[in-house]
């Protein structure tokens, strides 16, 4: 082994487009900058559970061009098994952490880098703090609720997957006489259905953050057809409740739900309220996929970038985030477990009741 300073840099949680522009980003300075070794680890915490760890050497070869632009991500992720709470086939629960910190001392890494959502950056946190080992997180998630900084890497693809899907269904809602219902990702929050159904001309955005009624809807339907209007486009986030509040998910009876299923709720009681003919597209994970739009490359880069030189500074347990125009950085205990939900009171959502769209609640 050289004494070249080693990192380790992994991916976590559900991917999005913008993951292999930040491992590129990461790897260029690491490598390029500062002359160190990056360790890709692969499927997040799984691959350091696994024995050999799983895992390859990154370096610039890796990055001909081509990944800058592709989504998911080379590394691979997992969104489930969390080694505090690792669950066994028998249904018992397994505390596996120690596993991972051993898989550390494996890899003989010095720093990592933990590209992942609030729910993944909240578990890295604990493991590297029992493993003494400096972490340095970047926030990426399609549903853009990591607080502490404005953007998320792959929020703004998937918006404008979203806004592409309202762009498509326009033409035929209006040749149709329908009213379209979209139901988007999100998780418990409703960025992506505010910001594409600002951009996508939705009639209706509803968002888990704001109670709706559907005699609201109703009226709003009324009064576009008051207007002319033969069609309506819906933009449903999907963990909007029925009307008496129950979660639609798509995973009944599963330990940790899938929400799934909304847009069809709203689709039919729309149908029976207005007399309408309804379709309901239900965009899944479409959303996480696409190519990279330029704002996520941009601040892949950008985050990648920074957290090298974070750990470099001799920085630990801070998150990268995007802030006034700048890129800085934060403790991450001040960003876990305080998802950044949709104001209610905020400037979209004072934005899309302005240009008239129904939100739901009046
Ligand atoms: N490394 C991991 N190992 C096991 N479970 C994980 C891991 N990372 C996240 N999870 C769990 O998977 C779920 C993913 O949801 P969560 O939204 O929190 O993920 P995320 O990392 O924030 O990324 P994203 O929002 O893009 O899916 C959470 O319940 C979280 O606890
Ligand atoms: O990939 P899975 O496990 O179906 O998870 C879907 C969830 O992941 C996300 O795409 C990202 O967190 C959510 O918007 C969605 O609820
Ligand atoms: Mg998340």
């Amino acid at each position: 082994m050289t004494n070249r300073r080693r990192i380790g840099v992994l991916t976590s949680g559900g991917d999005c487009a913008g993951l292999n522009a930040v491992l590129r980003a990461v790897v260029q300075r690491a490598v390029e900058g500062y002359g160190w070794h990056v360790v890709g680890i692969h499927k997040g915490t799984a691959g350091l559970l696994s024995r050999p760890v799983e895992a390859e050497t990154l370096d610039l070869s890796r990055f001909q061009g081509e990944l800058l632009r592709r989504a998911g991500t080379i590394l691979g992720t997992t969104n489930k098994g969390n080694p505090f709470n690792f669950p066994l086939p028998d249904g018992r629960r397994l505390d596996r952490s120690e596993e991972i910190v051993e898989g550390f001392r494996e890899l003989e890494i010095e720093g990592l880098i933990g590209i992942g959502g609030d729910g993944s950056l909240a578990i890295l946190s604990r493991l590297c703090e029992k493993a003494d080992l400096p972490l340095i997180g970047i926030p990426k998630t399609i549903d853009n609720d990591v607080a502490g900084t404005e953007v998320a890497i792959g929020y703004a693809t998937a918006v404008g997957v979203a806004t592409d899907a309202l762009d498509h269904l326009q033409p035929t809602a209006a040749s149709h006489d329908r009213i379209m219902v979209l139901e988007v990702m999100g998780r418990d929050a409703g960025h992506i259905a505010l910001a594409a159904g600002i951009a996508g001309g939705a009639d209706i955005i509803l968002v888990p953050e704001i109670p709706y009624s559907l005699d609201n809807l109703k009226r709003k339907i009324d009064e576009l057809r008051r207007r002319d209007r033969n069609f309506a486009l819906v933009v449903v986030a999907e963990a909007v409740r029925t009307e008496e509040g129950e979660a639609v998910t798509a995973s009944p009876g599963a330990a940790k739900a899938r929400y799934g299923g909304i847009g069809h709720y709203i689709g039919q009681k729309l149908a029976e309220a207005t007399g309408a003919e309804v379709r309901v597209t239900v965009l899944g994970h479409v959303q996480r996929g696409g190519t990279p739009v330029p704002r996520d490359r941009l601040m892949a880069s950008i985050f990648g970038v920074h957290a090298v030189d974070l750990l470099a500074a001799g920085k630990r347990d801070r998150m990268v985030a995007w802030s006034g125009r700048t890129v800085t950085d934060l403790a991450l205990v001040d960003v876990v477990d305080q998802p950044h939900r949709v104001d209610p009171q905020g400037a979209l959502v004072h934005a899309a009741r302005g240009l008239g769209i129904c939100l739901g609640d009046r």
